[in-house]
């Protein structure tokens, strides 16, 4: 279990089954390398949402009211100018409002890219605040669709309406590389209004920092970019507001999301279960009622006649299958297997199938077989890349 953590190749001993961050983005973990070593990363979806769309609320507020600003000129001007002179720091916070003046977000138009946990969550806040809110999202699962609030969101296929007529663009995707990299660019900027706030509580390199300066440098863009990632291009820049990475920051989404993530792993170490995970198909197999309690956990290259092949050895050798699930999402196939009966020599049926059946990435049995000890490699626990 992991939170932020880069993790590294060397970090993960082929003893490890699983890994689970404890947060929604898993670009601190080589996702591809574990799916080829055929191990599940998990995560926590909407675990920290709440976290960050109250965070993104008080973005929008920061972008549209001298917050910061003011409270710096409070700090660094007003306190050493009329230092220690209550009476002259009063006046000049009475004097001194003219140069902060602001904008109200009611009746503003917010545009929300990823509808997911924390953009549906942003809608719904922002419609409550009186704003117009337009969102787009083309890979929408239906769960997140649920979450939305129907009509009162317009929703659009196209980012060129976000761009022209938001007043506020807030981003909530993933960071791809190739797909959501430098989502808004220079090409995006140039079709946004000059006044518009950009707001990034997603990750740093969705936004085309380089652009965002040249925007504020020419005078082309006159609005703040609010975010809790750094830029290279924007260090120090005034308009770029910068706060350290707080949004998943609070009591309560820590708690929920070490929860969820905790419960996740014990389900798949336990059960097999697979679910929340980002390069494993969701598996499901309930236990039946008179099961003997031997399950065999498979997962092996997605080719083709290779659950034959398993299902074929394991009669051989005598075990009944009372029911299994087979899976697969890419090249990796997964698969449950409970028996009617106990194996004789599992450790050694194990080793066998594995030497048969040359596709297959790891194996574990669980249940009573081991009275649930976890085990190294190589004894009832088998990993292709151990050696
Ligand atoms: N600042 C912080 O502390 C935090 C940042 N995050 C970031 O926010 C991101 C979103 O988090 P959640 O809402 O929990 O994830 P989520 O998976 O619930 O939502 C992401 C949404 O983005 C959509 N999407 C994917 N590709 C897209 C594209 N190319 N264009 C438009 N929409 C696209 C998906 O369909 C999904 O609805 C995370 O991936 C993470 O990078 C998440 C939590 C805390
Ligand atoms: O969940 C995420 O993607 C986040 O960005 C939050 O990250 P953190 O838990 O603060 O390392």
């Amino acid at each position: 279990m992991l939170r932020s953590h880069k993790l590294q190749l060397d970090d993960v001993p082929p003893t490890v089954r699983g890994i689970v961050r404890c947060g929604a983005g898993t670009n601190n973990i080589p996702v591809k390398e574990m799916t080829e070593r055929g191990i599940p990363v998990f995560n926590t979806p909407g675990a920290n949402a709440n976290a960050v769309k109250e965070l993104v609320i008080c973005g929008l507020l920061l972008a549209s009211r001298g917050i910061i600003e003011g409270n710096n000129h409070v700090n660094t001007v007003i306190n050493t100018e009329e230092a220690g002179d209550y009476e002259r720091v009063s006046k000049r916070i009475e004097a001194d409002k003219s140069m902060f003046g602001g904008k109200e977000i009611e009746g503003k138009t917010l545009g929300v890219i990823g509808l997911g946990a924390i953009g549906s969550r942003v809608v719904s806040a922002a419609l409550a605040l009186g704003m117009n809110v337009i969102g787009y999202d083309p890979v929408l699962s239906l769960d997140a669709a649920l979450q939305l609030p129907g009509d009162r969101m317009r929703r659009v296929t196209d980012l060129d309406d976000i761009f022209a007529e938001a007043d506020y663009i807030t981003v909530h995707v993933p960071y791809i590389k190739g797909v959501t990299h430098h989502l808004i660019n220079s090409e995006a900027l140039s079709k946004c209004k000059s006044n518009v706030h950009l707001l990034n509580f997603a990750r740093g390199e969705i936004i085309d920092g380089a652009a965002v300066r040249s925007g504020y440098d020419t005078g082309l863009l006159t609005g703040k970019y609010i975010s809790d990632f750094s830029d290279p291009d924007l260090m120090g820049h005034p308009r770029h507001l910068v706060l350290p990475h707080l949004g998943a920051s609070t009591d309560e989404a820590e708690e929920n999301s070490a929860a969820m993530a905790a419960q996740t792993m014990m389900d798949f170490l336990e059960t097999g279960t697979i679910r929340n995970s980002v390069n494993f198909p969701t598996t499901i197999l309930a236990p039946q009622k008179n099961s003997s309690g031997a399950r065999l956990c498979i997962v092996n290259r997605n080719e083709p006649g290779a659950l034959g092949e398993i299902t074929t050895f394991l009669g051989s050798r005598g075990l009944n299958i009372s029911q299994q699930i087979n899976t697969s999402r890419g090249d990796i196939a997964y698969t449950v297997i409970d028996f009617t009966n106990q194996p004789e020599d599992a450790e050694a049926i194990q080793a066998e199938l594995a030497k048969n059946c040359s596709f297959i990435i790891s194996l574990r049995f669980l249940g009573m077989v081991f009275a649930d000890e976890l085990g190294e490699p190589g004894t009832y626990f088998y990993v292709s890349w151990a050696k």
